[in-house]
């Protein structure tokens, strides 16, 4: 357990439209562009921090107390923090779980994550509902200049509309995650930013999965001999992305999963498009309708872009009929996609749950299942 010292410097949180709110340094001290969103998630503050989604965005926690479990070796997502700069309001001054290892404002210094405590996170969510997601600068110590200067370089820092990042944060070599007990399935997984929870849910399933570079060719995604094809989460702009390789996958019917970045590039290859939503859905309670069984889940979702299609509607498209199979109850956001005449499916939101709930966990065996029946459809 480590409690921080450091006497807080000063520092600015500036947002593109204007409205500046001040705090403390938390974390590292310097200065940080991203797009600012929140997170409702009450727990799972080091899941959320290395999700590799949240490259280049700003995290407001609307949760008030931050830190207190401190950091721990066990819970983090992958190989680092990836949130561009991360925004609190009250930070635990002394950590206290047994498996913490340091405090979560050392690990952001140690990664140079430049924070903020002290801000009315109340009202910066409330005026990011309001306004929509947008582009932020956090400030501190010598970085600090006027407002109007301050400003002046947010608003000269890039945009997530058209942004392609999964190269920035995938896997720049292949590697294997082993089945856990009996082999069943291979399955070809491409990085586009996973989270260490996805191949893991999948080899509690006797699935051995092959991760693969966002950039891997169809040839490459072949060379295992899959019996299933999946497309992780990741940041950026789905419409930036490449989809050959996955029109190759719906053609060849392999039986395919998507999640979250991976749901919209399934959507965009059946020919849906995809728009930005006003502030997007981040946190571990959003309510998710299963339209097939009508059961609501608890989901946990991390997306700020969402798939374009018709709620109520069979859609034809290149490879066959199409549906939404999973809602957001909240607004009526399109969660989920099915298709009806190849074995391909995907969800929005997170299945795999690292902070859980898990609500979701059947979408792995109903994945399990379509490679299942696809594999005594060709014995
Ligand atoms: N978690 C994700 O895969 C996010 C997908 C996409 N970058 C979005 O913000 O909607």
């Amino acid at each position: 357990m480590t409690t921080s010292t450091r006497a807080a410097e000063p520092a600015v949180l500036v947002l593109e439209d204007g409205r500046v709110f001040r705090g403390r340094a938390y974390g590292a001290v310097g200065e940080t562009f991203g797009e600012a969103v929140f997170s409702t998630g009450m727990t799972g503050y080091q899941e959320t921090l290395t999700d590799p989604s949240y490259h280049r965005q700003v995290v407001v926690m609307t949760a008030p107390h931050v830190g207190n479990t401190g950091v721990n070796d066990e819970d983090p997502e992958s190989s680092r923090i990836w949130v561009a700069g991360y925004v609190v309001r009250d930070p635990a001054r002394t950590p206290s779980n047994w498996r913490s290892r340091r405090s979560l404002d050392d690990e952001l210094t140690a990664q140079g994550v430049v924070g903020i405590s002290g801000v009315d996170t109340r009202a910066l969510t409330r005026h990011l509902r309001e306004r929509g997601a947008m582009r932020v600068g956090i400030f501190s110590a010598g970085a600090l200049a006027d407002d109007a200067a301050l400003l002046a370089r947010v608003r000269q820092a890039p945009q997530m509309t058209g942004a392609d990042l999964s190269a920035e944060v995938a896997t720049a070599e292949p590697y294997v995650v082993p089945a856990i007990g009996a082999k069943r399935f291979t399955v070809a997984a491409l990085d586009l930013g996973i989270k260490g929870m996805t191949p893991h849910r999948m080899a509690q399933r006797g699935i051995e999965v092959h991760v693969l570079p966002a950039t891997a060719s169809v040839e490459e995604v072949y060379a295992a001999g899959p019996d299933g094809v999946f497309l992780s989460n990741g940041p950026g702009d789905p419409a930036t992305a490449d989809l050959s390789v996955i029109k190759a996958v719906l053609e060849r019917s392999t039986p395919l999963f998507g999640i979250c970045f991976g749901n919209q590039l399934l959507g965009r290859a059946l020919g849906f498009g995809t728009y930005k939503l006003k502030y997007g859905h981040r946190g571990i309670n959003q309510p998710v309708q299963d339209r097939a069984t009508g059961k609501v889940e608890v989901t946990a979702h991390n997306h700020g872009f969402a798939v374009d299609a018709p709620l109520d509607a069979v859609s034809d498209t290149p490879y066959g009929r199409a549906e939404v199979s999973h809602v957001c109850l909240n607004d009526d956001v399109v969660e989920g996609l099915r298709l009806l005449d190849r074995p391909a499916f995907s969800v929005q939101y997170h299945p795999e749950a690292a902070a859980g709930p898990h609500d979701a966990a059947y979408l792995f065996d109903r994945f399990v299942q379509l490679m299942a029946e696809q594999g005594a459809k060709r014995a």
